[in-house]
């Protein structure tokens, strides 16, 4: 089977900028939840924009579902969800219009919409919000709308950038039910956190990227230098 992410020797370096990643390769399997861990500044976001089609590799290969990223952006997004520190929200409309102006951005038709929506908004504990208007929700509120909107598509991996930073945790264990529910249906998650809770909860395999460079790991078996609690290892 194909894997959901390919990357090899990617380099990334911003213009006027230091090297962010140098020479980077791992792959993701179809139906993982894959782990992505590092220090502030490590270049998880960088890498996330990279998968999501939003940045181009300095040098290196990246493979989504099995269409490289250079050559076919707009296939990939269409079978990607995608939340991230800068998602968008249309602030002016409610919960449900957000989630029905991103459905039919994809082609869906507006009961297939409605369904998931609801699906999604309960799975999230978002249903008593849904003719809220975006403007009027907290920080965590709009955050787990980000991730109704990765899910609603039925995407085939979605990528997550801390998807539970901010929430209480309440809403952190629905964010993970909601990530199991959709791991059950054999799709890819990649998920970048620095909660090491949330790896051990949910992660099949992590990236620890370090000094622009990535390594594969099994599990989190202790918390994780260079985090400053301890050492990382291979189950
Ligand atoms: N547009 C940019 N131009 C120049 N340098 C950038 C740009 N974006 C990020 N960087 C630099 O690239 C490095 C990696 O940043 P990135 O945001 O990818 O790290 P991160 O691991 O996501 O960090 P955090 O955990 O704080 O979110 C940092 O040194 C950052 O300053």
């Amino acid at each position: 089977m194909i894997p959901a992410i390919e990357v090899c020797g990617l380099i990334k370096t911003y213009p006027g900028g230091a090297r962010v990643l140098n020479g980077l390769s791992f792959n993701v399997g179809t139906g993982e939840v894959f782990g992505l861990v590092g220090e502030n500044g490590a270049g998880k976001s960088t890498l996330i924009k990279i998968l999501a089609t939003l940045l181009t590799p300095s040098a290196g290969q990246v493979r989504i579902l099995g269409l490289d990223t250079r050559e076919y952006p707009a296939r990939i997004k269409r079978r990607l969800g995608v939340a991230t520190q800068d998602s968008h929200l249309d602030v002016r409309l409610s919960v449900r219009q957000n989630l029905r102006f991103h459905g039919r951005y994809f082609g869906l038709d507006s009961r297939k919409i409605d369904h998931a929506a609801d699906c999604w908004l309960e799975r999230l504990g978002l249903t008593d919000k849904a003719v809220e208007r975006v403007y009027r929700l907290s920080g965590g509120t709009r955050r787990r709308l980000m991730l109704a909107k990765a899910f609603l598509t039925d995407p085939d991996l979605v990528i997550l950038d801390e998807p539970t930073a901010g929430l209480d945790p309440k809403a952190r264990l629905q964010v993970w039910e909601a990530i199991r529910v959709f791991r059950r249906q054999n799709k890819t998650i990649l998920l970048s956190t620095h909660h090491h809770e949330e790896v051990r909860a949910l992660c099949d395999r992590l990236l620890l990227l370090r000094e622009g460079r990535g390594e594969c790991l099994k599990t989190l078996q202790e918390p994780a230098a260079p985090f400053s609690e301890g050492a990382v290892s291979l189950s």
